[in-house]
């Protein structure tokens, strides 16, 4: 049963949550920034405002339709209360000013009759298209898309799993530990782990437990990694002794699992043009106990540095820079942050980037395109246009390089070769996308 928050708690939700929908920064750095400067909110206050802000920005469009014509945090809030988490105008009276338990009382009779299928939300936008797109929390845009890339059964389907907290998963580090023993070592400290069900160096953990300074966690034995995530660094499968590039390392997510894989031996490229993202990297590597990364800040894809690589590399992973839509779950201000034009412009750079990157891998060599989008734009539609243009690269089956590790994806039948979507609904993950090509020897 949810009890209503203390009146000061409500007024920091109202606060914070203004701060959140300015969308002017990512929503976790803004409520970090938020937490930082309230210093007085204690663990579970903070939990309280974070779980709240994070429901109102997967549900920002129907809580919107819900409240109008005044939209603001405060009713916003009073909305995710009374229909999200069923407290009756009773149970907030300490919160309410005047004529708000009308509104309450108002509010939770509408969310009920539309759970019934006897009231909607207004169809206003052109063609009625946005009844729909509201009942899914999706602006227009991102909805006509999915409708056409999904059809429709399937897009309420992928939704409704993106509008879902995500679990969280974290990945062995093969390097320090093995799976089954980090499993028990947890459970010994009361976190439950289940292995995921792809990857072989995945955990799933019930809850959300704080791992910062858990020892497994500070001793490099475990990373948090969405199984997905973990499934396009398998994909480029680089072995011992290899030269290999992370052309798009950021902070390194996939760069610790590929050293990894190949047991720290070889030279792994960690590329990026944030200096900042690859500083992110630096304690993750530390605590990794890798020798084998070379994080390099680049100017751009054209930097003289990669083409000194030219034709040496035999496995680059380029995990391009993306809408993240994918990644809806934990990231629900993407939704509202990203629009056509910003894509447009990430769809430019991903070209960019994949055929520059493309220049560095040797005859025999693999290159794998990942994102985590769910748009055809930036996914299929960058690789058809990488192959069409470098008929030197063929594709190379997914399916055969996970069954070598002794993974069985279901759904990769119905994929072209070469090709691998993973979607929030199917597999339980984010949504991430891969294409996987081989240079032809000339
Ligand atoms: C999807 S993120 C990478 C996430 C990372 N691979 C991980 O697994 O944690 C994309 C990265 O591309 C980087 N990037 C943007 N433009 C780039 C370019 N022209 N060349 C290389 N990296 C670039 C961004 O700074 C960002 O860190």
């Amino acid at each position: 049963m949810t009890h209503a928050p203390a009146p000061a708690l409500f007024q920091h939700a109202i606060a914070a949550l203004t701060e959140v929908l300015r969308l002017n920064h990512p929503a976790d750095a803004a409520l970090s920034r938020y937490f930082r400067e309230h210093k007085q909110l204690g663990h579970r206050d903070r939990g309280f405002v974070a779980e709240a802000v994070f429901a109102i920005l997967r549900h920002k469009r129907s809580l919107e339709a819900l409240v109008l014509p005044q939209v603001n945090a405060r009713r916003l809030l009073l909305a995710h209360l009374a229909c999200h988490q069923g407290l009756d105008a009773k149970a907030l009276e300490a919160l309410l000013r005047h004529g708000e338990a009308e509104l309450v009382e108002h509010l939770q009779q509408r969310w009920a009759a539309i759970g019934r299928g006897e009231d909607h939300f207004d169809p206003s936008g052109p063609l009625g298209l946005s009844a729909p797109a509201i009942a899914l929390d999706l602006p227009d845009w991102l909805y006509q898309r999915l409708l056409a890339q999904y059809g429709a059964e399937e897009t309420q389907a992928l939704v409704a799993a993106l509008n879902r907290p995500a679990p969280l998963d974290l990945r062995v580090n093969s390097l320090k530990a093995e799976r089954n023993a980090v499993a028990a070592q947890l459970a010994k400290d009361g976190i439950a782990a289940t292995p995921t069900p792809y990857s072989p160096l995945g955990l799933r953990l019930a809850g959300k437990p704080a791992l910062s300074r858990h020892p497994l966690f500070m001793d490099g034995a475990v990373e948090v990694q969405d199984e997905g995530s973990q499934l396009l660094g398998l994909l480029l499968a680089p072995k011992r002794g290899e030269m290999v590039a992370d052309f798009c390392a950021g902070a390194g997510g996939k760069t610790l699992l590929l050293g990894a894989l190949m047991r720290s031996t070889g030279r792994l490229y960690a590329f990026d043009v944030s200096e900042k993202r690859l500083n992110n990297l630096k304690p993750r590597l530390a605590r990794s106990g890798l020798s084998n990364v070379h994080p390099v800040r680049i100017e751009s894809e054209n930097d003289a540095r990669i083409k000194r690589l030219a034709g040496k590399l035999d496995r680059v992973l380029v995990d391009a820079p993306c809408s993240g839509l994918g990644t809806l779950r934990r990231n629900p201000d993407l939704k509202w942050r990203q629009d056509e034009k910003s894509v447009a412009e990430l769809n430019a750079k991903q070209t960019a980037i994949l055929n520059s990157a493309a220049r560095l891998v040797k005859a025999g060599g693999r290159l794998v395109y990942a994102t985590c989008s769910l748009l055809q734009e930036e996914n299929g539609a960058v690789a058809d246009a990488f192959l069409a243009a470098h008929p030197d690269f063929v594709a190379v089956p997914v399916a055969d390089i996970l069954a070598a590790q002794g993974i069985e994806l279901p759904g990769l039948e119905a994929m072209p070769a070469g090709r691998l979507a993973l979607l929030p609904h199917r597999h339980d993950s984010d949504a991430f996308f891969a294409a996987v090509f081989e240079r032809q020897a000339k």
